[in-house]
């Protein structure tokens, strides 16, 4: 089966809402590649003009995160609902930022991988290991045990639908990544996970993308793995080099 790749920026907390709009007009030419599917995940604040930003063009937008309750009395969160009248189409649930920061467990996580579906947002699942883990050898048991806890009670034909992202987190921000056979192996496992869970057929659809100080120098080579089906890019997302990492097979 041939996956479309899918090429997604996390601004995480960068760009004010007129910053947003400029980027957008600067990424507009750079991003324009149809063999892919182009997604911008932005600050809440930023979603509403970026929407309108790239209306008319092949990008998609996403937010960066949400909260699992329709709605009330939950200070400072976001909902489903929100996002998908906002226009959003994507929702990064469980970045390490997230998980480590503010706390977010899996069971919390499964509570807004479920809403996303709910409300007919894709999720982009983030999972990965620490320095620690990896270097004790338990990369692999620890990631097929996220994976299993964060998609508690999902179905098959919602799992084929949405995005998985492999993002290591001694690779994020830190300017070093993971060696494609690396990034490969851990890909392909979390395939396998899907296949052990659901079935080949839902392995086969889902689409699983590697993220961490992907640039435009190493996308290409990430990109062409077997089971690497896109990037969930940081840093270079913020710039033009995100033009040279969507047009990748170029
Ligand atoms: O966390 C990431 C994307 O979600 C990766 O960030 P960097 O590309 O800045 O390493």
């Amino acid at each position: 089966m041939s996956r479309k790749k899918i090429i997604a920026g996390n601004w995480k907390m960068n760009m004010t809402p007129s910053q947003a709009v400029k980027l957008c007009e600067e990424l507009k030419p750079l991003v324009a590649n149809d063999d892919v599917d182009v997604v911008y995940c932005v600050p809440a604040i930023d979603i509403v003009p970026v929407v309108e930003a790239v209306k008319g063009t092949n990008v998609e937008v996403g937010a960066e995160n949400m909260y699992f309750e329709e709605k009330g009395a939950y200070t400072g969160e976001i909902s489903a609902e929100m996002l998908v009248d906002a226009g959003v189409k994507y929702v990064i649930i469980g970045h390490s930022e997230r998980r480590d920061y503010f706390k977010e467990c899996d069971c919390l996580l499964n509570k807004k991988v479920k809403k996303a579906f709910e409300a007919g947002l894709t999720p982009i699942l983030c999972c990965g290991e620490s320095l620690e883990q990896r270097e004790m050898g338990i990369t692999l048991d620890f990631i097929r045990l996220q994976i299993k806890s964060d998609l508690k009670d999902i179905t098959a034909d919602q799992v084929k639908n949405m995005v998985i992202a492999y993002e290591p987190i001694w690779a994020i921000g830190t300017g070093k990544t993971a060696t494609s056979d690396q990034a490969q192996e851990v890909c392909k496992a979390i395939r396998d996970c899907i296949a052990e869970v659901y079935d080949t057929d839902t392995a086969e659809a889902v689409r699983i993308q590697y993220g961490g100080s992907m640039n435009a120098g190493n996308a290409a080579e990430l990109l062409a793995k077997p089971d690497i089906d896109g990037g969930l890019v940081g840093g270079a997302s913020l710039k033009a080099d995100f033009g040279k990492i969507v047009n990748y097979n170029k």
